[in-house]
């Protein structure tokens, strides 16, 4: 990231955020780990493994309190003072994974972050069997971790169902991995080589770099888009390029090109002859006889506010809570 001279776009909510704190709050550089005891832990077995990290599941020899291990791989020392400088701002808040102890190898010096253990089922078994009310009850609780994240001036820009843990038994969700996560200042220009592909906001796609907290909400629409529709996921892009093809072909491309002259960014010449001339589609043209027990006209409406080209005109998580789909009755 780096400031520019050009300001062409702030955020309209929580731009100060980090201005009004003290420097030791966002300055992760500078920031000096507390690393706790590695013989407090116990690996016990392997559930995931990411991009940066290897995740396993543990115990608290000492209080017998199951965990998850994070084994993070090698990267540079900034991205991983990031990752923990973001969650320890973050720890405590709503539906934010809880960071229980950093730890690392004495003589491998590999570090490894302690998080409260989620019993969590798998999304593509979960999703499917959701109800209009379990959606409305799992978006309210993610809304809730992002909007206090963004309160806090951090930005996730990963969100995405891998990264959201759900116990539907005790209906606990959690926002994890913070790795890509990053705090806003404004005027501020961002590395847009974050999130996963199918949840790229546009802003990243065209190379909109003073981007906001604004990129969750798009990523949050494409979850919910996927859900309602039944179409997992909702934009499959099999390229960084093709992505924003694929939601051209959805939203259109007059508006695509409205977006980027607003800001004055010029699309890479490679979108030259990929863009065509795409007019907007209708959401009723995804409508079929397996999603059609979900659709209802605010839920229609909500997704249209959240998949919005323009990153400023998209509901902030606290505008999303109050749509009215979030009050409509259900069976
Ligand atoms: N607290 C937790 N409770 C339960 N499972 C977890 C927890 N944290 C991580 N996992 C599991 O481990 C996987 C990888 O964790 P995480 O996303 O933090 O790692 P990563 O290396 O940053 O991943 P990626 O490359 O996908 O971004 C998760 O998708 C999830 O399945």
């Amino acid at each position: 990231m780096s400031v520019n001279t050009r300001v062409y776009s702030v955020a309209r909510v929580y731009a100060d955020a980090n201005s009004n704190r003290p420097t030791e709050y966002w300055d992760y550089e500078t920031h000096k780990i507390e690393w706790g005891q590695i013989k407090n832990y116990e690996i016990i077995s392997k559930i995931g493994r990411g991009k940066y990290s290897e995740v396993f599941q543990g115990i608290n020899i000492y209080n017998d309190e199951p965990c998850v291990i994070k084994v993070l791989k090698p990267v540079k020392m900034k991205k991983i003072y990031r990752e923990v400088k973001i969650l320890k701002n973050l720890t405590g808040g709503p539906n934010v994974i809880g960071l229980l102890d950093i730890v690392r190898d004495e003589s491998s010096k590999i570090p490894a972050l302690i998080f409260e253990k989620v019993n969590n089922v798998d999304f593509r078994v979960l999703y499917p069997k959701f109800t209009i009310s379990d959606i409305q009850y799992y978006f309210t609780q993610l809304l809730i971790a992002l909007d206090y994240s963004h309160s806090m001036g951090i930005i996730h820009r990963d969100v995405k169902p891998q990264n959201i843990m759900i116990d539907p038994l005790t209906k606990k969700l959690r926002l994890i991995d913070w790795g890509l996560a990053e705090f806003y200042h404004s005027g501020m220009d961002y590395n847009v080589r974050v999130a996963s592909r199918y949840h790229k906001g546009p802003e990243l796609l065209v190379n909109l770099q003073q981007y906001d907290y604004s990129l969750d909400l798009w990523s949050v629409g494409c979850m919910l888009a996927a859900i309602i529709f039944k179409k997992e996921p909702f934009f499959r892009g099999d390229s960084n390029n093709d992505q924003l093809v694929q939601i051209a072909k959805v939203l259109g491309t007059k508006d695509l090109l409205n977006y980027v002259n607003k800001y004055g960014i010029k699309l890479s010449d490679e979108y030259d002859s990929i863009l065509g001339n795409y007019p907007r589609k209708p959401w009723s043209q995804f409508i079929n006889s397996d999603n059609q027990h979900l659709i209802s006209e605010e839920i229609v409406d909500f997704i249209d506010k959240l998949l919005t080209y323009d990153h400023q005109l998209r509901p902030t998580a606290k505008e999303a809570m109050d749509h009215p789909f979030f009050t409509m009755k259900c069976n």
